[in-house]
């Protein structure tokens, strides 16, 4: 053991052993839009430090099983769940919990690139702050948007124009700039719905990039029709299914590589190799 091995505190030690992000866990997740059931008792865990693809054909679910993993699912007015979701083993659901506090947690990239098109490019980074209520120096906030965005892959490509709006970058671009703004607060896991859909294959490759970089600090839960990119970004995957009009369930979760070369279910191999969906 080296010297500077031994000098080091727990804590210091702790930041070098322990992954990033937080484990999420699902447990028994059914939800319901009014009278229509459409989520039947799925369970995933969802361990830190790594990537989980949710992949199944449109409809069974997964838009909804990830709104449900960080309390957006409530927004609708007809919404209703059933189950627990643990952040590191506490339900976020449980009475008396912040979703303000939940919410930076567990962060959003959505489909469509939404930075403010009129805010400046750093100011969209610093978005959230204003949200938590955290309080930071103007030196500060410099260091986090340089930090962010060069977590996210793009600060080589904006640092000299931090002062011109989010809505005159490309849409790749702002797709980064949406989880440069989504790190800024912190989160423990980023979840994202199908956040290259709307990208070309350049800026495609380049959000996988910042994915497999971002995952060593946060547990990222993507929604992806695409299975080349579930195949490339995630350590494990699961496959909701919704057959015949019944609510959506999870046929099978597991190993990326499992699911992809020797599936269980017949139904997950069919599907992985694009035979339906
Ligand atoms: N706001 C809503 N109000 C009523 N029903 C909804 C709402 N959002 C989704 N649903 C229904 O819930 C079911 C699951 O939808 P969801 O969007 O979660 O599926 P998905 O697997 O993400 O689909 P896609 O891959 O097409 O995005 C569908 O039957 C859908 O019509």
């Amino acid at each position: 053991m080296s010297t500077d091995t031994e000098e080091l505190t727990p804590t210091t030690v702790d930041e070098f052993v322990e992954p990033g992000g937080s484990t999420l866990q699902a447990v028994g997740i059914s939800a319901w839009f009014g009278n229509h059931k459409v989520l039947q008792r799925v369970s995933l865990t969802m361990s830190a430090g790594g990537v989980t693809a949710l992949i199944g054909p449109s409809g069974c679910g997964k838009s909804t099983f990830l709104r449900i993993l960080n309390r957006m699912h409530e927004l609708v007015p007809s919404a209703s769940l059933a189950g627990e979701v643990l952040l590191d083993g506490r339900d976020i659901y449980e009475q008396g919990r912040r979703i303000t506090e939940t919410r930076r947690r567990i962060g959003m990239v959505f489909q469509k690139p939404n930075p403010f098109p009129a805010m400046s490019i750093a100011d969209n980074v610093t978005a959230g702050l204003k949200l938590t209520g955290a309080k930071a120096s103007r030196s500060a906030k410099l260091d986090l948007v340089e930090q962010c965005l060069t977590k996210a892959g793009l600060w080589k490509e904006v640092r000299d124009r931090l002062r011109q709006p989010g809505g005159a970058l490309s849409g790749g671009q702002q797709q980064r700039l949406c989880i440069a703004r989504s790190l800024a607060v912190r989160p423990d896991v980023l979840l994202m719905d199908e956040p290259c859909s709307a990208l070309d294959p350049t800026s495609t490759r380049r959000i996988e990039e910042t994915i497999a970089e971002l995952r060593a600090e946060v547990t990222i839960v993507i929604v992806t029709h695409n299975m080349q990119q579930a195949a490339r970004v995630s350590q494990q995957c699961a496959f909701f299914l919704a057959e015949d009009g019944a609510p959506g369930e999870i046929v099978e979760a597991g190993p990326t590589e499992v699911m992809f070369a020797n599936p269980v279910d017949p139904r997950t191999e069919d599907y992985v190799n694009g035979r339906f969906g």
